[in-house]
C-alpha cells in the first residue's frame, strides 16, 4: 500500500483554522474550505490580499488581519496553512507552528504538509474525500467533477430515510447491525 494518508472529517467550526497568505493559493484553499464546511471559521493574515477572499467575510466566518505575520499569530490555533510567495518565510513559520505543536499544511510543500487538503464531493450528507497521494492534484479535481456528477441526488433523501430506520430500530446491538446489513444489502448486488 502506497498512499499511508488518514483522512479524518475535522468540523471546522471546532477547530478554527488560520490562514497565512492571501493570494491565488491562500484563495483556493480558503474557497475550498467554505464550499465544504460553510460553518468554517477562518482567520486570514496578509498585507495583500485577493478582493475575492476579502468577498467571503460578508456570508462566511472570516476573520481579516491585513499586516503581516507574527509569530504570536499563532497563539489560540491547533491548526495553520501556510501560502505566501516567500519560501523561506514559509519555511520559518512552519518551524515556529511546529515549536508550538500545530498542526500545519505548506500549500504547495508536501514535505511540510502534516495533512494535505483533498478533493471533496459532497451530496446531502454523504461526504467523500479524495487524495492521490500528492501525486496529481489535477486527477483529484477531475475525479471530483465526475463524482459530482454521477452521484444521484437521491442519496439524500436515502440517508434520510436510513436514519429514520436506524433510529425507530430496537433491540441490542448486535440485532440492530443484522437489520441494518440487510436493508441495504441490495445496495451492493449486481
Ligand atoms: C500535496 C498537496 C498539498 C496541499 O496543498 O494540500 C498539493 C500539492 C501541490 N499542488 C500543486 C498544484 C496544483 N494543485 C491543484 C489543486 C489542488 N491541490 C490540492 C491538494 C494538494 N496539492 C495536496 C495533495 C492532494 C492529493 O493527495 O491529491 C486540492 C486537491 C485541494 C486544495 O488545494 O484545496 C486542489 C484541487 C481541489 C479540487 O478542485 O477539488 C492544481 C489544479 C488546479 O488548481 O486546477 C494544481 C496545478 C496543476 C498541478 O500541478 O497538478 C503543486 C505544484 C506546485 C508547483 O508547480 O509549483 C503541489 C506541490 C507538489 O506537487 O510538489
Ligand atoms: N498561484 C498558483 O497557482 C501556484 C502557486 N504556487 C506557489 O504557492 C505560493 C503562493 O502563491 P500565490 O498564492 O500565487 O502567491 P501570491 O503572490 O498571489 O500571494 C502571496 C501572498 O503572500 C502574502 N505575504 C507575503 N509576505 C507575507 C507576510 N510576511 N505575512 C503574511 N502574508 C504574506 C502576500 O501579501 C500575498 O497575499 C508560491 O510559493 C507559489 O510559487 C505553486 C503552484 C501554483
Amino acid at each position: 500500500m502506497s498512499n499511508l494518508l488518514y483522512p479524518i472529517f475535522l468540523k471546522l467550526d471546532k477547530v478554527p483554522i488560520l490562514v497565512v497568505g492571501g493570494g491565488n493559493v491562500a484563495l483556493e484553499k480558503v474557497s475550498f474550505m467554505f464550499k465544504s464546511s460553510p460553518n468554517a471559521k477562518v482567520t486570514l493574515i496578509a498585507p495583500e490580499i485577493k478582493e475575492e477572499i476579502l468577498e467571503y467575510q460578508g456570508e462566511y466566518s472570516l476573520k481579516i488581519k491585513k499586516r503581516k505575520f507574527e509569530n504570536s499569530d499563532l497563539e489560540g490555533f491547533q491548526a495553520l496553512i501556510v501560502a505566501t510567495e516567500d519560501k523561506l518565510l514559509n519555511y520559518q513559520i512552519w518551524q515556529e507552528a511546529k515549536r508550538r505543536n500545530l498542526v500545519v499544511n505548506v500549500a504547495d510543500t508536501p514535505d511540510l504538509c502534516d495533512f494535505y487538503l483533498g478533493s471533496i464531493v459532497t451530496k446531502g450528507d454523504l461526504k467523500i474525500a479524495i487524495s492521490t497521494n500528492g501525486k496529481s492534484p489535477t486527477f483529484a479535481k477531475r475525479f471530483r467533477e465526475i463524482l459530482e456528477e454521477a452521484l444521484p441526488e437521491e442519496i439524500e433523501e436515502l440517508l434520510d430515510n436510513l436514519q429514520q430506520f436506524r433510529n425507530s430500530l430496537k433491540g441490542d446491538f448486535e440485532t440492530k447491525v443484522k437489520k441494518l446489513n440487510e436493508l441495504t444489502a441490495s445496495l451492493i448486488e449486481n
